[in-house]
């Protein structure tokens, strides 16, 4: 994929260069959203490197002008039967902070209130995502600085104890980081409480030792280069600062999180298999830190609400499954009483060679934020290049293998000969399509009106002879579709097809699947044919095309 976007660099700077920037009249500002208000997500976009800039990579990543917090990412893809057309992708975060913030900038805006929130007896945690390579660890070295800065400079009110505790998790084992990297244990005392059993508690006297602690611990962060990153962190870095008020008997909390990359799954393919374990351990980590934080900020907003109303389930928060998220038990645990206030920074590198990874973490990004659903709208640019005499062929055969990983995670048929047929002809299992259900037909599946209706295809009616059932007891082919002779009807648009409902997720242009949830329709009542891609990280699926 790197050498098809190198070959097209140029190509790809003109295209970019002639988008007109149109704001959507259907992008929601992040100020007018209802988001939770202890949960802030943020997206530092990194500069370009030298050595991306020596590689001829062009960026790929552009703040909106004109709409807060919204970053465009345009990427480059092939096309069968033509030269390589660009796609225009949307996301909206909270904050966004472009190549020229600093981080004392970003302490400014996100982290400055987490400090004084533990200061006055509160759980705050922050966390930097991203990929690998995209600044995160420069990010909270620096903030873990700033941080120390502000709890020992007596600026604060009151006076507090602060404790120091740096420690590292790799897979499910922890180490100290700032007792030579002494392996330790994550245990739950009888109370429940987790325990970093054997990890070194540090009572911080001044600044100047704080920062040589800072210094100390970072020295010792296991790595191991990825291609992407030379000093790569293959493990999450957690700094937790307990803050003891003495004259009140009260404690807050303080991490911050350094989470491990998430490798793109090309630069494993350059490792061996404990690489692909290791990478494979991480992501589970992640997408389990997803579902806890999510869970929790929901968990919240519904104990706001009243509590759950008798048929909204109350969220799970997973927090057991994963060694990083059972350290951060006060953070997660939904019996805990304590008031947490969270912040995330997703990183991104703006290299075109790194797109596919930066749209996965801002879609991680946008999965944390818990927006009301009604105000989500499917927001999907795509921006075809003029095609002329001069355009260059391509070979699609040659891309289909750059494109690799991707492609299989796709719904796309990958004969290219089948693009040709109108997509009624070519219908087949596997097929994802957009569909218009009579608004009675929407109320019976409990679809809302004004979501987009996609199906996946599972087979012709007529090929079930029996009875089929839903999950929920309902006939979903009647004896009229179970007679049905698939290869006549579909000459006259009759044809009708056994259909797996997909159905909006949480968060704005994902989707899920739900193979219990089946209806038959008929071939009329399908518009056309529409991409899926899968993305691992979010376990959503996207429209891609
Ligand atoms: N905002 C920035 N300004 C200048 N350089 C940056 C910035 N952010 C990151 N870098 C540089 O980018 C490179 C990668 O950054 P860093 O090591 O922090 O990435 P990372 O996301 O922690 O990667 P990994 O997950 O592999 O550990 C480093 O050389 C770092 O100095």
């Amino acid at each position: 994929m790197d050498q098809f976007y190198l070959d097209n660099a140029a190509l790809y700077r003109t295209l970019v260069k002639a988008l007109k920037p149109t704001p959507s009249p259907n992008t929601v500002d992040a100020a007018t959203e209802t988001t939770s208000p202890d949960m802030v997500v943020g997206a530092r976009i990194r500069p370009l490197l030298g050595e991306d800039v020596a590689a001829g990579f062009p960026c790929a990543v552009f703040p909106r002008t004109g709409q807060k917090s919204v970053v465009d990412i345009h990427d480059l893809y092939n096309h069968p039967r033509g030269r390589p057309i660009l796609k225009s992708f949307k996301y909206q975060v909270d904050s966004l902070f472009d190549s020229q913030t600093t981080t004392e900038e970003i302490y400014g805006n996100l982290v400055a209130k987490l400090v004084s929130f533990a200061w006055h007896g509160g759980i705050g945690t922050l966390f930097a995502y991203g990929q690998t390579g995209s600044g995160k660890t420069f990010t909270v070295n620096r903030l873990e600085q700033l941080v120390a800065g502000t709890l020992m400079d007596g600026t604060l009110e009151g006076q507090r104890k602060v404790y120091f505790t740096i420690i590292e998790l790799a897979g499910s084992s922890a180490y100290d980081l700032l007792n030579s990297r002494k392996p330790i244990s994550i245990l739950e005392d009888s109370f429940g409480v987790t325990q970093l059993a054997g990890a070194e508690e540090h009572c911080a006297q001044g600044r100047a030792e704080v920062m040589d602690l800072i210094e100390r611990a970072s020295s010792f962060r296991q790595t191991a280069p990825t291609l992407k990153n030379g000093a790569s962190s293959r493990s999450h870095g957690i700094c937790r600062i307990r803050i003891k008020n003495l004259s009140a008997d009260s404690e807050g909390m303080l991490y911050l999180v350094d989470l491990a990359g998430s490798e793109a799954a090309r630069d494993v393919v350059a490792h061996g298999a404990d690489r692909m374990r290791e990478t494979r351990d991480i992501n589970m980590s992640l997408s389990v830190l997803k579902d806890c934080i999510r869970g929790k900020v929901m968990a919240d907003a519904l104990e706001l609400g009243g509590g759950p109303m008798s048929k909204q389930r109350k969220p799970h928060v997973p927090f057991r499954q994963s060694a990083l998220t059972k350290v951060l038990k006060h953070v997660f645990d939904p019996a805990s009483s304590r008031a947490c206030k969270t912040v995330v920074i997703a990183c991104i590198n703006p290299s075109l060679g790194d797109v596919g990874p930066s749209k996965n973490t801002l879609r991680y990004a946008e999965m944390l934020r818990v927006v009301r659903p009604k105000t989500e709208e499917i927001q999907l640019v795509a921006v075809s290049p003029p095609t002329g005499a001069n355009a260059p062929a391509t070979d699609s055969k040659a891309m289909q293998g750059q494109l690799g990983l991707a492609t299989r995670a796709c719904s796309r048929n990958l004969s290219p000969n089948d693009a040709e047929l109108p997509f009624k002809k070519r219908i087949r299992p596997g097929m994802v399509v957009s569909w218009f259900p009579a608004p009675e037909v929407c109320s019976v599946l409990g679809l809302l009106e004004e979501d987009v209706k996609l199906a996946v295809v599972l087979c012709p009616a007529g090929a079930v002879s029996k009875p089929v059932k839903d999950a929920l007891g309902n006939l979903v082919n009647p004896e009229d579709d179970r007679h049905a002779d698939s290869e006549d009807d579909s000459a006259d648009g009759h044809a009708r097809y056994l259909c797996a409902l997909i159905v909006p997720g949480l968060m704005a242009r994902a989707y899920e699947l739900n193979l219990w949830r089946q209806t038959v329709i008929p071939l009329g009542m399908m518009e056309k044919e529409v991409i899926l891609q899968y993305d691992s990280g979010t376990r959503y699926y996207y429209i891609s095309a």
